[in-house]
C-alpha cells in the first residue's frame, strides 16, 4: 500500500508547526539509529522526550483522527508518537527497512509497524533533493500532505542539497495487518462513498456497507 493523503494540516496549522520546529533543539539523528541504520543515517531529529515532540505529536495525532481519508486507509489501531526530522546540507538517510516493533517511551506499550508515514512541512520548491524513495517511487509532496507506505518496503531519503526539509514521521499498527486486505477495504469504502453521492436512497448501500463491516470483522486483529 502506498497512498498520498492530502491536507492533513491546513496553512495556519502548518505555519504554527513550522515556527515551533524552526526554534527546536535539533540533535544528531544517529542517536536513535540501530546498528544497521547508523551507517546510512545523516539527519537531525528532535529528542523523543523533548516537550516540543510531545506537544506537536499530540497535535498531529488529533488532526489524523479527524481525517476521514487517513482513518479509512490506515485503519489505525495504535500510532507511534510522531517524531520530527530535518535534513540540510547534504543530509540524507540511505536505504533501509524500518524496525518491525516500536516501544512507546515511558510506557510498557509496543506497536507493530504495518505502515510508515511521513508528513511534509516544507513545500517541494523550498529544498533541492530530499525525495523519499520507496521501492523506486520518488515522493516529494506539498507541505501538509502525508505519504503512507508499507513498513516492509525498502526506502531512503535522497540528500538535501539546498534549503531544509522538515518532516514528521511515525508508524501505524493497523487493525488490518495484511496490505492486500486493507487495500480491498479502502476500495470498497471509496466505492460505497461514491454510491452514497449518486444513489443515497439505494437499499444496496445498506448491503454493501454491511459487507464492508463483515470483511473488517473477519480481518481485524487487535
Ligand atoms: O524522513 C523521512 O521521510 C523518512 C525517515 C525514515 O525513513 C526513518 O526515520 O525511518
Ligand atoms: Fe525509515
Amino acid at each position: 500500500m502506498m497512498l498520498s493523503i492530502p491536507d492533513v494540516l491546513n496553512a495556519e496549522q502548518l505555519q504554527q508547526c513550522r515556527a515551533a520546529l524552526e526554534g527546536g533543539n535539533w540533535q544528531d539523528g544517529r542517536l536513535t539509529a540501530g546498528h544497521q541504520a547508523v551507517n546510512v543515517k545523516a539527519n537531525q531529529q528532535l529528542a523523543q522526550d523533548d516537550p516540543l515532540t510531545q506537544q506537536l505529536g499530540d497535535f498531529i495525532l488529533a488532526c489524523l483522527a479527524q481525517h476521514p481519508r487517513f482513518m479509512a486507509a490506515a485503519l489505525p489501531l495504535k500510532v507511534v508518537p510522531p517524531r520530527f526530522n530535518r535534513y540540510t546540507e547534504g543530509g540524507t538517510y540511505g536505504d533501509h527497512i524500518d524496525n518491525a516493533v516500536f516501544s512507546v517511551p515511558g510506557t510498557p506499550h509496543r506497536i507493530r509497524a504495518d505502515l510508515s508515514a511521513t508528513l511534509f512541512f516544507c513545500e517541494p520548491d523550498e529544498y533541492e533533493g530530499g525525495e523519499l524513495v520507496v521501492q523506486d517511487k520518488r515522493i516529494k509532496l506539498p507541505a501538509g500532505h502525508l505519504i503512507l507506505y508499507s513498513s516492509g518496503s525498502l526506502h531512503r531519503v535522497e540528500p538535501v542539497t539546498r534549503g531544509a526539509r522538515l518532516a514528521s514521521f511515525f508508524w501505524v499498527q493497523s487493525l488490518v495487518r495484511q496490505d492486500e486486505q486493507r487495500s480491498v477495504l479502502l476500495e470498497l469504502d471509496d466505492s460505497i462513498q461514491a454510491l452514497r453521492q449518486q444513489v443515497p436512497d439505494s437499499p444496496e448501500l445498506v448491503r454493501l456497507t454491511g459487507i464492508y463491516h463483515n470483511l473488517l470483522r473477519q480481518w481485524t486483529q487487535t
